[in-house]
């Protein structure tokens, strides 16, 4: 029986994203998880602070960068440094997870795991903690990949989408419950405006968290299936894991790697997904859209500045101000802007278009603009 608290139960917390969304606040160096967004703790700090009531400390493992590695017992305060993983380069989640599957099997052959993002908010632990309980009890059957989904509350285009299959009126009748579970049909990532809106409106698509919960036989099968190259990828780090030839060998198999999502490559094929419904005031702070309306539900203001500390609006409204610097700051005849502000960079953005700002750090990127990034 594996349950929370239980040997057999491992996190894996992914830690390895640039957080390109949120520039120019998260960057390369320092990216949104490390960074306090909310309260006093980086946003990882408080994931783990959130785990720790289900998974042993010794059974966290962090997947991130060398950089990210050296930040670690900043950015944790009082917590306990969990098992850092370093990997050679970011190649997406799908090696991230493979990596890290390899390293828990070697500890454990019997392991169910819990992959959690490093960078998301939970209003409601304790119905976080519940939801997680369910999922593990389901997952240690070791048939199926659950995943925690969401309802929509707007057509969010930076997300991904899961589509469930509803269970018959007569059968929601009958048991008075809509089903503890349900069968993923497909995903969808990162639709735009019109198609959000309709599977806003559909009824059975829930946003996808980016959270699962799997024994790691059940997705090594997986692998096995849909990617498997990177499946044998997955048993060469296996066998190397523990012997003087593991970091050689990792960072052998990471310079072959090709950037692929977990979603991409293994949820889009599976037919052994199910989603159980999150109700736990789960956010992703994907954009700043996402960010500025999270503080400000909560009674907070994104704005950093007054008249006295140099901002000035004259005939402008409904406009949000990040201003760090010393600097002064005037709108005059503006409306719904952001306008974000940092030592070295500024980003002014229409309310409702953030999306963009990934976009406009891939550009940088591109151009090779690296010293803003
Ligand atoms: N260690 C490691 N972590 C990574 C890597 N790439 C991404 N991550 C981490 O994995 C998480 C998700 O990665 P993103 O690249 O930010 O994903 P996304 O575009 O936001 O989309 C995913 O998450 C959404 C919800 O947050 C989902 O809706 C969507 O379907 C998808 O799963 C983040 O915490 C990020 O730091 C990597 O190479 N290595």
């Amino acid at each position: 029986m594996i349950e929370p608290g239980s040997e057999h139960l491992f996190a894996i917390v992914m830690a390895g994203g640039t957080g390109s969304a949120l520039w120019p606040v998260s960057r390369r160096k320092v990216p949104r998880h490390f960074l306090p967004l909310f309260g006093r703790d980086a946003m990882i700090a408080a994931t783990i602070r959130r785990l720790e009531c289900l998974v042993r400390k010794e059974n966290i493992l962090v997947m991130t960068s060398h950089q990210g590695a050296l930040r670690m017992e900043d950015v944790l305060g009082n917590i306990d440094i969990p098992t850092v993983i370093v990997e050679p380069q970011g190649r997406n989640t799908a090696p991230c997870i493979a990596l890290a599957t390899a390293v828990i099997r070697k500890r454990d052959p019997d392991a169910v795991s819990i992959i959690v993002p490093a960078d998301h908010q939970v209003l409601d632990e304790n119905a976080f903690r519940a939801c997680i309980a369910d999922a593990i009890g389901l997952a240690a059957e070791k048939q199926q990949l659950v995943a925690i989904g969401v309802r929509p509350r707007r057509p969010e285009t930076s997300y991904g989408y899961l589509q469930v299959e509803l269970p018959a009126a007569e059968q929601r009748a009958s048991d008075g419950s809509p089903g503890h579970f349900f069968r993923v049909r497909t995903f969808a990532e990162k639709p735009d405006g019109t198609t959000a809106q309709k599977f806003l409106e559909s009824g059975d698509f829930y946003w996808n968290s980016g959270i699962y919960i799997w024994h790691i036989d059940a997705i090594s099968r997986e692998f096995r299936r849909s990617m498997p190259d990177l499946y044998r990828d997955m048993a060469v780090m296996y066998q190397a894991i523990g012997t003087a030839a593991e970091h050689d060998m990792i960072e052998d198999v990471y310079s072959w790697q090709h950037p692929v999502s977990i979603v991409c490559g293994v949820m889009e094929q599976s037919d052994a997904v199910v989603m159980i419904e999150g109700r736990f005031g789960w956010r992703d702070l994907g954009s700043w859209d996402d960010l500025i309306e999270a503080i400000e539900s909560e009674g907070g203001t994104a704005r950093t500045a007054d008249v006295s500390s140099g901002l000035l609006e004259i005939s402008s409204e409904r406009n949000t101000v990040h201003k760090a610097a010393e600097k002064a700051v005037c709108l005059v005849g503006v409306n719904d802007l952001m306008v974000i502000d940092t030592d070295d960079a500024l980003l002014v953005c229409r309310k409702g278009s953030s999306q963009g700002v990934r976009k406009a750090v891939d550009i940088m990127r591109r151009e090779g603009l690296e010293k803003w990034l």
